[in-house]
């Protein structure tokens, strides 16, 4: 049964890796800003991975967006994604790096390449359409990465530790682009952060992982407000 309330839904989600186990269960609201907590080492990446489909499931089933995903490759997800590392492609400009996130092909209609330049007003890159990544700062190279989101228009965004590289300023900059693509898209945003104060300004429920599996699951306030979990209270005061 699909529970439209939930646009991520994570069933007995079970993984091995090395000597690692992972245990996921959880339901996340729909159209919220999700925060993945946790130390190093927790699995914040690999319940992403698990997500985008880049690690598979060896039990469980994983919905997104109401439908069951868990065998489906990462392309034919509904997600899109900004990680750290931004994963541009090194050899093709801005125009054609944001092009690849609607069409693989770069087979792009008229109204494609009316986006790509919306996309690219609204992450304030005008003007660089033909630029290659090596020629971009850090912080341009992650508003491309954005700008690739936008266009794709998934329902559910994933980021891991988008910000990481980023100085103070420039982080707080991309936070408040984040926010306002996600009121513009009301899409589901699920992102890793190490930062406390980040999640207490952008997140609206809070995940905390812990040794492969979810400690706690709370609407913000509440997980803010944690103090039964030793390893929740460590981050909270990080
Ligand atoms: N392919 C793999 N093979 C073996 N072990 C793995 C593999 N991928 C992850 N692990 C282990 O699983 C654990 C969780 O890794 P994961 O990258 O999900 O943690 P994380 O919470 O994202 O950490 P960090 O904050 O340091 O990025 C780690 O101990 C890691 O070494």
């Amino acid at each position: 049964m699909v529970d439209p309330r939930f646009s991520v839904e994570m069933r007995d989600v079970g993984l091995q890796l090395g000597v690692q186990e992972f245990h996921f269960d959880c339901r996340l609201p729909a159209g919220a800003v999700i925060a993945v907590t946790g130390a190093s080492g927790a699995g914040k990446s690999t319940f992403l991975n698990l997500l985008a489909g880049f690690d598979v499931a060896e039990r469980g089933q994983i919905v997104i967006a109401g439908k069951d995903v868990t065998s489906e490759y990462p392309a034919r997800r509904a997600v899109s994604l900004v990680f750290q590392d931004n994963n541009l492609f090194a050899h093709l400009d801005v125009v054609t790096n944001i092009g690849l996130g609607i069409n693989p092909s770069m087979k792009l209609t008229t109204a494609d390449r009316q986006s790509i330049t919306s996309s690219l007003e609204k992450v304030g890159l005008r003007g660089f359409e033909r630029r290659m990544p090596a020629t971009l700062s850090g912080g341009e190279r992650q508003r491309v990465a954005f700008a690739r989101a936008l266009v794709r228009n998934r329902p559910v965004l994933l980021l891991d530790e988008p910000f990481a590289a980023l100085d103070p300023g420039l982080r707080s900059g991309m936070a408040a682009l984040l926010l306002d693509m996600h009121r513009e898209t009301s899409n589901t945003v699920v992102v890793v952060s190490h930062d406390p104060d980040e999640v207490k300004r952008i997140a609206d429920f809070g995940l905390f992982i812990e040794n492969g599996r979810i400690a706690v699951a709370a609407p913000i306030d509440e997980f803010m407000g944690r103090q039964d979990h030793p390893g929740l209270t460590q981050f909270l005061r990080s």
